[in-house]
């Protein structure tokens, strides 16, 4: 019996399809012959119009296995194929709103070499850098989801960084005049991330390991934040993190994802179709290459980077307005 094994999306822009035949939809059989001689396997491939941006076309892969063991092999055997086109592609892979700000983005590794050169060169600390990255996500919450009425809001922490800029975020909101709640469940035990709980505990915010059901979520919270993984991700999620996002999913919160929407692969987007459907993105230092398949209010945040290193990278970055730490590409 045969069952969908891989649901790989690529989104690409108009003028980039042009020159990539094997996504027009009229030689979608040259795809279908491609995926076969790669994997063995005959995909079932769709290609439609993008209904959010008609400039794009997504092309979907689904692949066909009859047992779990070649379900892996074939399925990363595709992952390696889109992420070889993607990378020759390059920067043609953001967003077309970002691709009209000339916003280049930042693969997996060049985000952790970034990072490495923040804390090198012009000498940032992670404290630093954390801080500033959880009070973007704050003002993007704020910006994309103003308080009406009740401000109740529930940050979901992963094990990394990513979780936390979640907790710094927790804290900016509760200064903002929101109501946090943080599920915590796998805590590191390094003093940074016993600092920010602390933190968080001294202004009141619960700080909890269980999480609440989903019907919990879209009942009790008007807004939750998804700073469960960042550019670190690999694989697919593990427990407890895996029922987590099932939960997050099934619930119908307004969600903003903290630079990845966990569960998404960096590069290739949610290529096992399980990750988070964010409603925004808040984008760190640069958008990253998965943020091409996103389609809800994307911003940028992080404003810390130096010119030198911004040149080093290729990013082209935005203008921040005024006094802010976000700004909607
Ligand atoms: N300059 C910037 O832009 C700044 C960026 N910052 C932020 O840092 C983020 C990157 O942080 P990060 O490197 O700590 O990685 P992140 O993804 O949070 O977590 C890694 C953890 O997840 C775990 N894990 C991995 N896969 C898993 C799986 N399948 N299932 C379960 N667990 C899995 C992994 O465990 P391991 O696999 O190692 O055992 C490890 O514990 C970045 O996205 C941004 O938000 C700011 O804070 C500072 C400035
Ligand atoms: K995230």
């Amino acid at each position: 019996m045969c069952r969908h094994i891989c649901a790989a999306t690529m989104w690409v822009p108009a003028a980039t399809s042009r020159s990539l035949p094997c996504l027009q939809p009229a030689s979608l059989g040259v795809q279908l012959r491609a995926y076969r001689r790669l994997s063995g396997l005959w995909p079932h491939v769709a290609a439609q119009p993008v209904a959010a941006d008609s400039s794009q076309r997504r092309c979907l892969v689904y692949l066909a296995a009859s047992s779990a063991l070649t379900l892996g092999r074939h399925a990363e055997r595709v992952r390696c194929t889109l992420l070889r086109r993607r990378r020759r592609l390059g920067g043609e892979f953001s967003t077309a709103r970002a691709a009209t700000l000339g916003v280049a983005t930042l693969g997996r590794e060049a985000a952790a070499a970034l990072d490495e050169d923040l804390m090198s060169t012009p000498g940032f600390s992670i404290d630093q850098l954390m801080e500033l990255a959880g009070l973007s996500v704050a003002s993007a919450v704020l910006e994309a989801f103003p308080p009406k009425g009740s401000r109740r809001a529930l940050l979901v922490c992963g094990p990394g960084n990513n979780g936390g800029d979640g907790l710094v975020a927790a804290r900016h909101l509760w200064h903002f005049g929101y109501t946090p709640v943080v599920v915590y469940p796998v805590r590191p035990a390094r003093q940074l991330f016993t600092n920010l709980v602390v933190q968080c505990e001294q202004l009141g915010i619960p700080v909890l390991t269980g999480m609440p059901t989903s019907e919990e979520v879209t009942e009790g919270f008007d807004v939750a934040v998804d700073a469960i993984f960042g550019f670190s991700f690999k694989g697919t999620p593990r427990a407890p993190f895996d029922s987590i996002l099932k939960t997050l999913r099934a619930s119908s919160v307004k969600l903003v994802s903290v630079d990845i929407p966990s569960g998404w692969d960096v590069e290739l987007g949610d290529v096992s179709g399980e990750g988070l459907r964010p409603d925004a993105l808040v984008s760190l230092t640069a958008p990253k290459p998965c943020a091409a398949d996103f389609s809800g209010r994307h911003f940028l945040g992080g404003r810390f980077v130096p010119p030198g290193i911004a040149e080093k990278y290729g990013l082209r970055l935005p203008p921040y307005p005024g006094a802010a730490q976000v700004v909607e590409l």
